[in-house]
């Protein structure tokens, strides 16, 4: 870490080893901003001392884990990006003019607001913002005429951790690039928060590249959020794991209504549109699930290596069987018109049908042909939102915490287009772009995916 007396231009972060990401910054094309200490600096509670400050030599690797016999691994430079936290110089004026409005788009996630409230309490504790907005219903809400910027205060968000959803709303769709940016020039903001899932990112892009077009003196900030873990390149997304925790209530009632029948099935349908991360993680941590089915792991029904053989075996060793299906996964084998080929919501996403009870059927279809005068239950547990519209368990509030004074920091030292995020365990500012284009999928060839297969002992579904 350099020392904080050293100044910046004289710091040289090119190193033979070391492929530092570059981050966008307001004086790529504001040259000549004025400068301000940051009032950490005289923060009675802080007292910053040396190593407080984060400089531009203060790096986290993307990957730490190598094998150092492999040629490559020494080659090439690692890549890095910069660290987060508080810089000794910032590009916005505490005192006065700064205007921040947040906004969070898309569905849902434990933890938002977390992650507002710590965005208003540590811009106006940290670095003394009186200005700070609210934008109603994700994006649409900066320029419709019905909603305007809701002034917010600590006071006013106290107490908006323990709750669950957004006190601020949320939508899909509603984009409109000319009008979101010409609202946030007419209401002066010169912070954007931008909390939201990998189509909130793709549509921050555009804002921060047509602010940048526009030459403004306007830093955006994109917070990941998505309850199925599918953006890339950060560690995990905040309200994952609190939405895992969920999930195992509804594996446990699926659980004891299938042993509690004969040839009895718990069958549960998990969140994941694209991703069976939620599925996955609440399968290994609950040890009950037989099948755990994800969209990144093509299964099929009938036949040798099918589920129905599989669920044949597991009914006739155990009597019971637990299901854990992905909203996603699946859905290329249920029947749908033309008109729900087509269909999709607000934002441009796919509809899905609802494979779970797709699936109930088909087991029943199953059971009566090849077993007509046997019991058989299928108990099916949907519970949808009731993993998300929760308040996040006390790991994710911390996680929410960290991520709003990370993107505070950021921002505030004149980093824009950019994402904060926990890389092995470290944030990290990572460039928008970057995020927007990554998405975070299971790998059905990693040690993970094989450690489920050991956990249910189901089948691996390559048709032979
Ligand atoms: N390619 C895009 N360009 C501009 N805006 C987009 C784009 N994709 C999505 N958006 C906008 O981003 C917002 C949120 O998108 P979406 O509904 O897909 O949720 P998300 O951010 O992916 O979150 P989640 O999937 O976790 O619910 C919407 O207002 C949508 O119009
Ligand atoms: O019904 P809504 O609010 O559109 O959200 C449903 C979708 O949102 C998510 O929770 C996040 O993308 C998905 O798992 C789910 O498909
Ligand atoms: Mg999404």
């Amino acid at each position: 870490m350099a020392a904080e007396s050293e100044p910046e231009e004289a710091i040289n972060i090119n190193s033979p080893c070391i492929n530092l990401e570059k981050l966008p910054h307001l004086t790529d094309y504001l040259p000549t901003l004025k400068t301000y200490t940051n009032p950490l600096q005289h923060n009675p509670f802080f007292h910053p001392s040396y190593g407080f400050y984060v400089t531009p030599t203060d790096i986290v690797l993307r990957h730490i884990v190598y094998d150092i016999s492999s040629s490559s691994s020494s080659a090439s430079p690692h890549l890095a990006y910069l660290r987060a936290g508080p810089r000794k110089q910032i590009f916005f004026d505490p005192t006065d003019s700064t205007r921040a409005a947040i906004v969070n788009c898309g569905g849902l996630c434990p933890g938002l607001n977390t992650v507002i409230r710590e965005l208003v309490v540590g811009l106006w504790d940290l670095y003394g913002l009186r200005h700070i907005y609210g934008i109603q219903a994700g994006y649409r809400g900066f320029y419709s005429t019905d909603m305007a910027p809701l002034q917010l205060n600590p006071k006013m968000v106290h107490g908006w951790h323990k709750t669950g959803g957004t006190l601020l709303q949320t939508s899909r769709g509603g984009f409109h690039l000319q009008n979101i940016v010409d609202a946030i020039q007419r209401y002066g903001f010169n912070q954007v928060y931008i909390i939201g899932g990998d189509g909130t990112m793709r549509g921050a892009v555009k804002i921060f590249d047509e602010i940048r077009r526009r030459k403004l003196n306007i830093g955006v900030v994109g917070i990941p959020k998505t309850v199925d873990n599918d953006v890339g390149i950060i560690d995990r997304s905040f309200g994952f794991q609190t939405a895992v925790e969920m999930a195992q209530q509804a594996i446990n009632a699926a659980h004891v209504e299938a042993e509690s029948a004969v040839n009895g099935i718990g069958l549960v349908k998990l969140m994941g549109r694209s991703t069976g991360h939620i599925a996955l993680h609440a399968t290994l941590s609950s040890r009950d699930v037989d099948c755990c089915l994800i969209p990144e792991n093509k299964f099929y029904l009938e036949g040798k290596g099918g589920l129905f053989e599989f669920l044949e075996h597991r009914l006739k060793e155990n009597g019971h069987a637990v299901v854990v299906v992905a909203e996603g996964a699946g859905q290329d084998m249920i029947p749908r018109t033309d008109a729900q080929k087509e269909e999709k919501d607000e934002s441009g996403n796919p509809v899905f049908l609802d494979v779970g009870s797709w699936l109930k059927s088909e087991l029943k279809k199953w059971w009566d042909r090849d077993h007509p005068n046997e019991l058989f239950t299928v108990k099916y547990i949907d519970p949808t939102y009731m993993i998300r519209a929760v308040p996040a368990n006390a790991t994710d509030n911390l996680y929410c915490t960290l991520l709003a004074h990370s993107a505070i920091h950021g921002i505030m030292a004149g980093y824009t287009g950019f994402v904060c995020g926990p890389i092995n365990g470290n944030y990290a500012y990572i460039p928008l772009e970057e995020v927007a284009q990554a998405k975070n999928e299971v790998n059905t060839r990693d040690h993970k995916w094989a450690w489920v297969r050991s956990v249910t002992s189901q089948p691996d579904f390559e048709k032979t």
